[in-house]
């Protein structure tokens, strides 16, 4: 048992709530009381919530936890140069082992700023999968599908297997995730959809991120990305689709029709010079937007805090009014619409009574979170990931006054800074 003693909440409940003052009891993986009024739980470990704000565990909606070797050493290129020069030669001699190291690494990174759920796609997912249950964290593990020289049908065999061997499992699912329509064929998409759908699981894809895939799928096919997927009933799975920066009209409708989950991704867009996704307009058509980080290579950090800032400024740029994406709604993004992307709305995302103990704590005494006003904009406006102090998930306690209690931090950095060395 856990007890938050007298912690200011903001439960996602309702916009703009916010409890001032509760005590928040977790039995198990869940919430059980929240409480104006003290509660008794003698046995229970105590978290003194003065001065500490808490919000429900942040959602990291799309990222390659196994890419964080390559941070910081391939900036500055558009999508295509960076994957096809830079990145894909590099993953190609990634072994199991650093794969293995890299995904800790930044599963790290995301505890200590506040994420508790990430939906991830690459490979192997059984390798990936035990690495977020060792460490303690809630994921989508999405096998990343690029067609090549290995069959599809023994990817879906083996994606079969990984599911099934974390059937039971409190924390991860494996999925499908086909990369993309310029790498993924039409018979494999299809394979793969059917097995979204056969293992009830959502589907994982990146879609219309830049201008050129629009363009050559509409060559090609004459139709743009989202059609192309919609016509071959893609979204008959349930999507979830990174990135929707270039969209038509039509586009928009049939991601809201289709009830595709878009995973935005700001800093990665803006790096890469994608181009901006008309979130409030996704929004406005009742289209479930969440947020994503995409790689620490692409980003260059595993931030949300950071990631809800630029979701939020940019949104109010691309629609010319600062009325956009107001900060409550970014925070929506973050918590709610992610655990709605991944089918768990009714038990992720918000704190409240029944709910999965996915909680962060912020530490409010930061400097640049004061003169403490709104503690909502608070959040978005000033705040980035050296404020998390706590990170709980389905109950357990990963970070404690900003130190991991798990994994240790310093023998993850140094093994990571001399693996690193292979693949400059
Ligand atoms: N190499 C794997 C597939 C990995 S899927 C995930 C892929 O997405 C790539 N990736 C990372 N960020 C982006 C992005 O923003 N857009 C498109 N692809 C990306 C990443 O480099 C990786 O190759 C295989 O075929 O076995
Ligand atoms: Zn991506």
């Amino acid at each position: 048992m856990i007890l938050l003693k007298n912690i200011k909440a903001i439960p996602m409940i309702e916009e703009n709530l916010i409890y001032e003052n509760v005590n928040i009891l977790i039995e198990g993986n869940r919430i059980v009381k929240i409480s104006k009024d003290k509660i008794d739980a003698k046995d229970a470990y105590k978290i003194d919530g003065t001065c500490k704000l808490v919000i429900p565990g942040l959602i990291n909606l799309h990222t390659h936890l196994g890419m964080s070797f390559f941070k910081n050493i391939a900036d500055d290129l558009n999508l295509m140069d960076w994957l096809e020069k830079e990145i894909w030669p590099r993953e190609a001699k990634l072994t199991p082992e650093d794969i293995e190291l890299a995904t800790k690494y930044s599963i790290m990174e995301a505890i200590k700023s506040g994420t508790s759920t990430l939906v991830d796609m690459y490979n192997p997912s059984s390798l990936i999968a035990r690495s977020m249950e060792e460490m303690g964290v809630r994921g989508l593990v999405s096998y990343g599908v690029i067609d090549n020289e290995k069959p599809i049908d023994e990817k879906i065999e083996e994606i079969e297997e990984a599911f099934l061997e974390f059937k039971d499992s409190d924390l991860v699912t494996v999925n499908p995730g086909p990369h993309a329509v310029y790498t993924v064929s039409r018979e494999s998409f299809i394979k793969l959809r059917d097995l979204a759908l056969k293992l009830n699981t959502p589907l994982h894809i990146h879609l219309s991120e830049t201008l050129s895939e629009v363009q050559n799928t509409i060559k090609e096919f004459s139709k743009t990305p989202v059609e192309y997927l919609d016509d071959m009933g893609i979204f008959n799975a349930k999507t979830i689709a990174a990135h929707c920066v270039h969209l038509e009209d039509k586009d928009f409708e049939i991601l809201a029709k289709r009830n595709v989950s878009v995973a935005h991704n700001p800093c990665s867009n803006l790096k890469l010079a994608s181009g901006i996704a008309d979130v409030q307009k996704m929004l406005d058509m009742g289209i479930n937007v969440g947020l994503g980080t995409d790689s620490s290579s692409s980003n260059n950090n595993l931030d949300m805090f950071e990631e809800m800032k630029f979701a939020s400024l940019l949104a109010k740029v691309k629609s010319n009014s600062p009325t956009s994406l107001k900060a409550y709604k970014v925070l929506e993004m973050a918590t709610v619409n992610g655990a709605r992307a991944i089918g768990m709305e009714n038990e992720l995302g918000k704190i409240k009574e029944g709910f999965l103990a996915d909680l962060a704590i912020i530490d409010l005494s930061g400097v640049n979170l004061n003169p403490l006003n709104n503690l909502i904009s608070c959040l978005v406006y000033s705040a980035n990931s050296s404020n998390v102090d706590s990170l709980i998930v389905n109950g357990k306690i990963l970070l404690e006054g900003g130190k991991l209690k798990i994994l240790g931090q310093d023998t993850l950095m140094n093994l990571a800074n001399k693996r690193k060395e292979a693949y400059k």
